[in-house]
Order: C-alpha cells, then structure tokens, then sequence
C-alpha cells in the first residue's frame, strides 16, 4: 500500500477517534450540567445559600460522617447522639459537603445511610428550631435542605436509609431521600410534624406521595401514624426488614446486613451502576420524551465502553 493512503487511513480513523471523544465529552458535559443543576433552589429564586449557611453555622454539635469504601459502598452516618441524632445546623452544613463529594466520586456505586449509637435521626434540632422560628430564617432553611437532599437523590448511587431506632419528623423525610429503605425488626419511621405544628420541608411530602401514593401520604402525615416494618412494607415504603442484631442470636451487626442486601444491586462496574441509576432517575423525574433523550445519552457512555465490550467478548450467557 502507498504511503500516502496508507496515512489517509490513519488520519481518517483519528479523525473519527476524535469526532467518538468529543461527542462522548458533549454528553458527559451535558449530563455534569444536569447534575449540577440538581438544586431545586439558586440565586433566581431569591436563594443565597452563603447567607443561611452562616446563619446554620452558629447552630453547632455532631456531625455527618462519610466512608467511602473500596467496595465502591460508602456509608454516611448522621452523628449527634445526645440529641437522638437530631440535626444541628452545622451538620445541615455538613450534610451538603459530603453529598458534594459524593457527587464527586467515579468510582462509586451504593450509598448507606444511617444514623450513630442505634438510632436514625429525631429531625430537627429543636434548639436550632426554636432560635429560627421566624418566617424569613425557616423558609431559607427549608431551601438549604431541599438542596442538599435532592442532590442527595439524585446522586449516581444506590442509596439505602438504614432505619434502626427512631426516624422521626426531619429523619422520617431523610429516609425519603434514598433510593430504599430498610427497617431494623422494632424499629420506627413516623412523620410527626403534625404534633410540632408542622408539616414536612425537607421534601418529605411530595416524596412520600410518590413512594406510597397520596391516600397513603395523607394517612401516614394527617394522623402522624408510626410506621413499623410491617406496616411500612405494606405500603410500598419500606424494601426489607434486618433482624434486630442484639435481640436475635447469631444475626450479623446491622450495617454488614445492609451492605449485603444492597451488593445484589451494586455488583459490577461503577460506571455500569451509574449508569442505571441515571436512567432510572430521568424515568422517575422526566417527562417521557426528555427521559427518552436522557436515556439515550446515557446509553452512549456505556455502548462500547471497556465493560460492554468486555461483556461481548465472553459471549456470556444469561442463565
Ligand atoms: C422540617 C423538620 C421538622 C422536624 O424535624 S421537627 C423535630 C421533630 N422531632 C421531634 O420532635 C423529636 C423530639 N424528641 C422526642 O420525641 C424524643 O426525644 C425521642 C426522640 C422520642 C427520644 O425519646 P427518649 O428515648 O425518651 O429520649 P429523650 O427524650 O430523653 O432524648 C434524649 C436527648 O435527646 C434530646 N433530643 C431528642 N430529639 C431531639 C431533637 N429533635 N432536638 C433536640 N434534642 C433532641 C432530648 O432533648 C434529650 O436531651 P437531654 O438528655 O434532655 O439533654
């Protein structure tokens, strides 16, 4: 073959190398693009998130912890055990810098949540509550944790509450900002808002309609109903119920349950299992021709990528 169409033919397959990379990095900008515009709240809707934060900062006390594993499972765990693991505004702070780097992790691909010392989360503190009661300060803080627990689930994770003890009020929304939710036997998930005066502003209400359907939602916000793993079952909340280590002989600690009931939906490559949660999330959220976009968008990262490609040479079978 002469040379000069011998280097015709390389540069025409770089060029169609090229033309694959920079359209693979219009999608990846695309989807980062959505990904950043996962808050529900910015500057257009008069939110200024440096202003609640400095006021949420003088709230102090715990913290929320992040494990990332090299399982590709990390494990956040909200950490305030004097107060039943309520929330402070410094952990609302806090709260929204892990999910950031979670946000900000490749090789990620389930999340636990869970709360310190054997229960999940009493809500919010009261102390902080009782300082900020005023209309302007609890409208910004209700702002601030959409944010956070949107971006939370929408992260590219599965994301599993782990429920042990009490998830109560601002944790029972918390747990609604996962993908699942799994109930230590005893344990209990209850929206008790209407007892404060209240109803949900982290987003519970309008997740919960969507998990459980509005008769559902109604039932469990007007009458302030404790949900135990039975009853949460029946209703669609709840996706598996772990057997209480310290009552039953011979059960594995809690976390080590959760991690083995979320590996069934983690095994694989962390791409892979971003992949599907993406177009799981564009189904749940979307309409249904921008879903369909998004779908295929994200089926271009993994069409041809190392694992299909990997998966076609085997010539697996699925038995
Ligand atoms: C939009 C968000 C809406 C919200 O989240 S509003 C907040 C909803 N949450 C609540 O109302 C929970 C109030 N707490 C309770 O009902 C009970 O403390 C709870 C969790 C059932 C536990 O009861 P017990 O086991 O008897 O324990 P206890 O009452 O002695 O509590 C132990 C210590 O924890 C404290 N605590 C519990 N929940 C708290 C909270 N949310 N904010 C601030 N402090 C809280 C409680 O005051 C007590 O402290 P201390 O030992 O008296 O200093």
């Amino acid at each position: 073959m002469e040379i000069a169409t011998c280097s015709r033919m390389v540069l025409c397959a770089l060029r169609q190398q090229v033309l694959r990379c920079s359209s693979h990095c219009r999608t990846w900008a695309r989807l980062l693009q959505r990904q950043r515009s996962s808050c529900v709240y910015s500057s257009i809707h008069g939110f200024n998130q440096d202003e609640i934060k400095e006021k949420l900062q003088a709230f102090h006390g715990g913290s929320i912890d992040l494990l990332k594993q090299d399982s590709g499972i990390a494990v956040l765990t909200i950490n305030n055990p004097s107060r039943m693991n309520a929330f402070s505004g410094s952990m609302m702070i806090d709260l929204e810098e892990r999910v950031s780097q979670l946000e900000n992790w490749p090789e990620g691909k389930g999340l636990i949540v869970q709360g310190a010392a054997e229960t999940f989360c009493s809500g919010s503190d009261l102390n902080a509550v009782r300082a900020i009661s005023n209309q302007q300060d609890g409208m910004k803080m209700c702002m601030f944790m959409q944010n956070a627990l949107t971006r939370l689930l929408r992260l590219p994770l599965i994301s599993v509450a782990l429920v042990e003890g009490r998830a109560l009020g601002g944790g029972a929304e918390l747990t609604t900002a996962c993908d699942f939710r799994l109930m230590e036997a005893g344990s209990v998930i209850q929206f008790v808002h209407k007892h404060m005066g209240l109803v949900p502003g982290w987003g519970g209400a309008a997740r919960l309609v969507h998990l459980v359907g509005s008769q559902n939602a109604l039932k469990l916000l007007g009458g302030a109903v404790k949900v135990d793993p039975e009853l949460g079952v029946n209703i669609g909340l709840v996706d598996g119920v772990l057997e209480g280590h310290q009552k039953t002989e011979g059960a594995a600690p809690l976390l080590q349950q959760a991690e083995n009931w979320l590996s069934r939906y983690t095994k694989g490559p962390a791409p892979v299992i971003q992949a599907v949660k993406k177009v799981v999330l564009s189904g749940r959220e979307l309409p249904l021709s921008e879903a369909l976009r998004t779908e295929k968008d994200i089926f271009g990262t993994v069409w041809g990528a190392p694992a299909n490609l990997e998966a076609l040479a085997s010539k697996s079978k699925h038995k």
